[in-house]
């Protein structure tokens, strides 16, 4: 939470001011202001600081401070500063007409405004007058007509100021939300995925920030500097050695305001940062709430929610006592202020130089200069601006992985995929090589199982593929052309992926399916699903408008979705990531079943990361994959026929551990021979080989 002070306001009890005052202020003040203030008193100096909640997540304070003792004031530095201002402003062009509109309605009600307390001085005069004149020669009620229409007119041009700037606000936070998610869409995932980029927080707190930086600085700061700059000429009209005075002691205020503004910012960064640790602390907690609960790990989970918890009140105390120092010290210099200009003032009204009306004017300019000069230093300039520059940060990122470069690939070309001589880190683990001199050929329609230990970096291989990530060394090709050659969303279209856990979306089976071919026909999509043996969702009431939400599907059946949302792209090349959990003997029928069409019709060439014996048995080739390069290739029948195979090797430690696992896990599996032969003994390696022709279901390496 964040407090800024928005403005010294008022002199009270002064002048018979009690009672004009609330009106006054709220005439001059926009109404964003006051509402949800929290009012401040001096000894007869009012402040109102508004509560914003900057962020829900939390930030790093090197994000938002930087260090050094100027730029602990500033969000950021100046050139940054200054581009993503001039940024802010190009989001408001679009909206140049009812902007302008705005603009117009904003001179109208200041101009009423800020004749105010020049009426309220003639008022005076008027009635201490022992021969009163009203100008123009009007009557009273007259007058009083004129000022009463003139008000109204004020308060219809501020209504319509508010609405048009409002709405222009909020155009322009809905565009730059569409353009931020767009921008994070086409990140490379690492960037996404492992929140480097914070970019929920960018798409939804600082978008809001911005947009509302933009028209509070718009209106806020117009008005500003039409209340500052009338104000003044109207002050050295009335009297220039008082206003002179006066200009000599606003400033210095001014600037001790708006840095000790800045401090408090940064303290409610570092408890905005404190808060995210504490809700942190309890989603983690609460989310495990079953392993909490289990070990009766409550206490321990307590006393570190207390921890946070006060580390967020020790914050919160500084803020306070910060705020209290702050509030306090300009009440007093603004109490000071007013009482030299009403003592200086008073004996220029003793000498006769000037009236009781017009000091009391005066005066009242003086709380609109500083309220103009305190809205231009202390608006949300600053917040918009260190929003924005996250916000336009991810607008203009470069993904690392380009995505509107490269030759748009020709749908219906087929050709073998090559890694050649590929060497892979992760960009989060540099210096940790995953793949190393890895070469592999996929010919066309071919298809291929890579087997290795968990972790060995089989996944990693087909996100290459995808291009998830580039390698550091080698090259993927397509057809012999590197396929960072080719335009990304081409490439992507000719790769159908089933991943491991596949995502199903909120929506109908039908819109699950037809994910990413929205033009996809009925017809398509249950010729898909027929394709990928998803009998299943004919058997529902809606069938294929059937809402994901309702549904509980097995493993087996959102792999077969998976499947049809793979084949419905016609893909040159399908990968498959095999779920390393279990599957029903007849879910994996079912599956295998599918995954034998399409290596029936040869169109495809298939790249596997294999699990379970039942699919590894299906690939034409086998390729084992250890510390990062293949060391074996093969048929099946080749490498389980080779009694020194490092595939056999493998096979018998996965099942040896399978085996002895299972005692305790799981009984021994009583499930009839035609629904999936349990491979139980590591000698039964041998057995695999039948299983070629008869693939085994429910083995898993
Ligand atoms: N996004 C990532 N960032 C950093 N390291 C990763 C990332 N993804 C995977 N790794 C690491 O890379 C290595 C290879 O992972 P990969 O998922 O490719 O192995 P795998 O053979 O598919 O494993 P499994 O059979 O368990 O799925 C592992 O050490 C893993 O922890």
């Amino acid at each position: 939470m964040l407090r800024v002070p928005v403005c010294t306001a008022s002199s009270r009890g002064i002048y018979s001011l009690a009672v004009l005052r609330p009106r006054c202020i709220h005439s001059i003040l926009p109404t964003s202001l006051i509402r949800n203030t929290r009012l401040f008193t001096g000894v007869g100096i009012s402040f109102r600081t508004r509560t914003y909640s900057t962020q829900s997540t939390p930030r790093k304070s090197s994000e938002l401070v930087k260090p050094g003792i100027l730029s602990r004031f500033l969000p950021s530095g100046p050139s940054v500063t200054a581009s993503s201002f001039r940024k802010i402003v190009a989001l408001a062009k679009p909206e140049r007409k009812p902007l302008t509109t705005a603009v117009g309605l904003l001179l109208l009600s200041s101009a009423v405004t800020m004749s105010i307390p020049f009426t309220i001085g003639k008022l005076i005069d008027f009635f201490s007058s022992v021969n009163p004149q009203i100008p123009l020669g009007l009557s009273i009620w007259q007058a009083s007509g004129v000022l009463l229409f003139l008000f109204s007119a004020g308060a219809a041009a501020n209504a319509g100021r508010t609405y048009l700037m409002r709405m222009s606000g909020q155009r322009i936070v809905a565009r730059l939300r569409e353009q931020t998610y767009s921008a994070a869409l086409h990140q490379e995932v690492e960037f996404v995925e492992r929140g480097e980029g914070d970019v929920l927080s960018r798409l939804s707190v600082d978008t809001t920030i911005v947009g509302e930086s933009v028209t509070q600085n718009l209106s806020d700061g117009l008005r500003a500097i039409v209340m500052s700059s009338v104000g003044l000429g109207a002050m050295f009209y009335l009297s220039p050695t008082l206003t002179t005075l006066m200009l000599c002691v606003v400033p210095p205020v001014s600037f001790g305001v708006v840095f000790y503004g800045r401090y408090l910012k940064r303290l409610s960064n570092r408890t905005q940062e404190a808060m995210g640790e504490m809700s942190k602390h309890a989603t983690e907690s609460l989310s495990a709430l079953r392993t909490v609960q289990a070990y009766n790990a409550q206490p321990q989970e307590e006393q570190k929610f207390h921890e946070k918890v006060t580390n967020v009140l020790n914050l919160a105390k500084k803020e306070a006592v910060a705020s209290g120092i702050f509030f306090g010290s300009t009440g007093w210099s603004g109490n000071v202020t007013i009482l030299a200009l009403l003592g200086y003032g008073g004996s220029l009204v003793s000498q006769g130089e000037i009236t009781v009306g017009d000091l009391t004017s005066l005066l009242l300019y003086t709380v609109y200069v500083g309220s103009g000069l305190q809205m231009l230093t202390c608006s949300s300039i600053m917040r918009g601006i260190g929003a924005g520059n996250r916000v336009f940060e991810l607008l203009g990122r470069e993904p690392a992985i380009p995505t509107n470069s490269g030759v748009v690939l020709d749908p219906h070309r087929r050709g073998p995929v090559r890694f050649e001589r590929v060497g892979f880190e992760y960009p989060s683990r540099r210096g940790v090589e995953i793949l190393n001199d890895f070469n592999l050929e996929i010919g066309v329609g071919e298809s291929v199982a890579i087997v290795g230990t968990s972790g060995s970096g089989k996944s990693s291989v087909q996100s290459l593929l995808l291009r998830y990530y580039d390698p550091v060394r080698g090259k993927v090709t397509f057809d012999g052309q590197d396929i960072r050659e080719l335009r990304l969303d081409s490439w992507r279209s000719a790769i159908g992926i089933v991943p491991q856990d596949p995502v199903l979306f909120t929506g109908t089976i039908a819109s699950n399916i037809a994910f990413g071919n929205p033009t996809a026909t009925r017809e398509q999509i249950e010729d898909a699903a027929r394709e990928a043996n998803c009998e299943f969702v004919w058997g529902m009431p809606k069938g294929f408008d059937t809402e994901i939400g309702r549904l509980s599907l097995s493993g087996g059946q959102r792999q077969r979705l998976a499947i049809a949302r793979a084949l419905l792209k016609k893909p040159a090349i399908l990968a498959l990531d095999e779920a390393t959990s279990a599957l029903d003997a007849n879910s994996e029928n079912r599956v295998n079943d599918a995954v034998d069409k399409i290596l029936r019709k040869r169109q495809t060439t298939c790249l596997f990361v294999a699990h379970r014996l039942s699919t590894i048995a299906r690939a034409e080739r086998i390729v084992v994959l250890e510390g990062g390069r293949i060391t074996e290739s093969g048929t099946y029948r080749q490498l389980v026929n080779d009694p020194s195979s490092r595939f056999r090797t493998l096979m018998a430690e996965q099942l040896h551990a399978a085996s002895t696992q299972r005692p305790t896990t799981s009984p021994p599996s009583r499930e009839p021979a035609s629904e999936g032969a349990e491979v139980t003994e590591p000698e039964e390696v041998e057995e695999v080989e039948a299983a070629k022709e008869s693939p085994p279901s429910n083995n898993k390496i």
